[in-house]
């Protein structure tokens, strides 16, 4: 195949002459009238190779095309450093080249085309794209117009585009219409918006496999079908944490070249029940009331957060609670380890070969899934019991633009557990150094009011008596709003948005509802400290308060390939041959 693919000869870039080659692998060229200790050598990998066109062609900001004989313009992925965050951007790179004839143009263009196919199998060739108009700043539409339909087009991606006229209509499209054909679902929108995308897939997939969704013991089936993020939210959590920028384009360019990574995914339950579907945090107590807080300041945009947690901040509450996990074999990693998992990550992929041991054979696939879960764990759970002014739990390390390293800096996208951080009742001004931390390199473990736990799966309930004072709470807040119960439950469910599932039962459960809801809102509203806070799943306020929760290894797969180390790219741009595979790079 290598040898077919290979093509050489001279090519111009302007009025320089460069000698090119083809590998298959990899196109290179490098100046050809130059002493060798001066000459300058571009390498891109085939993989990373966006389109190639006939003719003098330009796409952003503007397309144009000067469709010329001799000519043919190859785009690819160049990265740059963010000035902002940790990853990388990835720009639209672009060469014209000239060659001495039209035949030697052709076979250019057909080699590099072909190469491109037989280098790249997991490029999409059709997405459904969801695009959110109300997200963040409400950009969503002109984003995706401007940014990234372009590229999608020079791609040679077709894509059906719809933007949504209300909350959960993708998760409800995904759930019942033809899937036919496409190979991803991209989304352009916030964590909310991906919510729903990874809700309708994650649903769809147990429902062709005939699998419970509701059952804690079951193990699911992965999405066949890859997820894209274009970020266009408040948060973009979900993006920051797997690409480690929120840029549209560089997201747009992942999803191009087809780029996979698996990502681990927390059922959340109540009873016998699912509730929803988490990748990013699952948070109690500080979290919880933030969101809940933040929910009647949605005018604000995304300020909303900072203001809510000011207000929650000085609010000083802490919650009772029992928590019980049970803990992932600490010989794999620990979130203390102070790793970050980047593009590549070795603890991700060993987890791949552990949970799928026998990929190509489905019947093995399961029965070593429902082992990990089997009874034989249940032995080794751990309980704790007290104060707590935070829960926290993550499958990654959630990291975004408020707090760059994250809830758990060390935490794994794909390696099959969560992080379950305990923040115990503390001094106020001990609980805002933990909360700054997020914001610095600082280790906001490092203090005694702190535990973080590598876990497979966590249960909360409330303290025995804690019922009670959850009735009081109910009745108060109909005192402080006089209105129906009905009422606030739709004001608390953002969007109404809850899972299916989970709303029926919401219906038949409505005094669980209650007990869970009213007094956080009773004591935001009355200034009155509740008994018991609120659940925050990845921005979605929960109607359960004692939840169990249980990490799916890879559930899921997006369409981009986690953290690339900034500093280790930049040392590769000094083109050694030892690292060609790992580094791609660009004068
Ligand atoms: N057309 C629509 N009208 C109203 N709500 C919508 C519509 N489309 C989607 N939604 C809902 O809007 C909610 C918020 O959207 P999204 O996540 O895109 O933005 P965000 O909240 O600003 O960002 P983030 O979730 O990152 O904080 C989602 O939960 C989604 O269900
Ligand atoms: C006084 C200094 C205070 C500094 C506090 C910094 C703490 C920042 C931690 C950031 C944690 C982000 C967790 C991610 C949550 C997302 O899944 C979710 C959906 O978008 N966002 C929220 O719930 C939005 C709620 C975000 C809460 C901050
Ligand atoms: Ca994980």
């Amino acid at each position: 195949m290598e040898t077919d693919l290979r093509l050489e000869s001279s090519l111009w870039i302007g009025n320089k002459r460069y000698r090119a080659v083809l590998t298959g692998w990899h196109l290179k060229w490098t100046e050809a009238d130059k002493k060798n200790g001066d000459k300058k050598t571009v390498s891109v990998p085939v993989a990373e190779v966006v389109g190639v066109e006939n003719g003098r062609v330009e796409i952003l900001p503007q397309k144009s095309v000067e469709d010329t004989d001799k000519d043919f313009t190859v785009f690819y992925i160049k990265r740059s450093r963010s000035r902002s965050t940790y990853g990388l951007l990835w720009n639209l790179g672009r060469t014209q080249f000239s060659c001495p004839s039209r035949v030697l143009r052709d076979q250019w263009t057909n080699h590099l085309r072909t190469a491109l196919k037989t280098h790249s199998p997991l490029r999409p060739h059709r997405l459904l794209v969801f695009i959110n108009p109300f997200g963040g700043k409400k950009k969503g539409r002109e984003i995706y117009h401007s940014l990234v339909a372009p590229l999608f087009e020079l791609a040679g991606i077709s894509s059906h585009v719809i933007v949504t006229e209300r909350a959960n209509q993708a998760r409800d499209h995904l759930l019942k219409k033809d899937l036919t054909g496409f190979d991803g679902v991209v989304c352009v929108g916030g964590d909310g918006m991906f919510s729903e995308v990874l809700h309708g897939l994650i649903g769809r997939t147990q429902q062709e496999a005939g699998l419970c969704e509701t059952d804690p013991a079951v193990t699911l089936q992965p999405c066949p079908l890859h997820i894209g993020i274009i970020p266009a939210g408040s948060t973009d959590c979900v993006c920051y944490a797997t690409v480690g920028v929120i840029d549209p384009v560089s997201s747009a360019l992942h999803i191009i070249i087809g780029d996979s990574q698996p990502l681990d995914v927390c059922s959340v339950h109540h009873a016998s029940t699912l509730v929803r579907y988490s990748v990013s945090l699952v948070g109690y107590g500080f979290y919880g009331d933030v969101l809940a807080e933040s929910e009647k300041h949605r005018w604000m945009g995304p300020l909303r957060y900072d203001y809510s947690g000011t207000v929650v901040y000085l609010s000083n509450r802490s919650y009772a609670g029992i928590v019980q996990y049970l803990p992932a074999d600490p010989l794999l990693s620990s979130p203390k380890d102070k790793t970050r998992c980047l593009s590549g990550c070795n603890v991700c992929s060993r987890s791949t070969e552990r949970l799928f041991p026998h990929t190509s054979d489905s019947g093995s696939l399961y029965s070593s899934h429902f082992s990990q879960y089997s009874n034989d764990s249940e032995g080794e759970w751990v309980s704790v019991e007290g104060r707590f002014r935070c829960v926290s739990i993550t499958c990654m390390s959630s990291s975004c633009a408020r707090s760059p390293l994250g809830l758990s800096p060390s935490a794994h996208l794909a390696d099959g557990t969560g992080d379950l951080i305990l923040v115990w009742d503390t001094h106020p001004l001990s609980f805002l150094k933990f909360l700054y931390r997020h914001t610095s390199t600082q280790d906001q473990f490092d203090l005694p009011f702190v535990e973080v736990h590598r876990v497979k799966a966590v249960r909360f309930s409330l303290p025995d008596g804690r019922e009670e004072e959850v009735h009081e709470g109910i009745g108060e807040l109909n005192r402080a709003i006089g209105g129906e119960e009905r009422e606030y439950v739709d004001t608390v469910s953002r969007n109404g948005s809850q899972q299916q599932l989970a709303q029926s039962v919401v219906e038949r459960e409505t005094m669980n509802e209650h007990k869970t809801v009213a007094p956080i809102l009773c004591g935001l509203c009355c200034k009155k400290t509740p008994a018991v806070s609120v659940w925050n799943c990845d921005g979605e306020i929960l109607p359960f308060t004692e939840i169990f929760c249980r990490i799916h290894g890879q559930l899921v797969r997006l369409y981009a390939r986690g953290i690339e180390d900034g500093a280790a790219m930049q040392n590769c741009s000094q083109e050694s041959d030892k690292n060609k595979s790992r580094c791609i790079t660009y004068k």
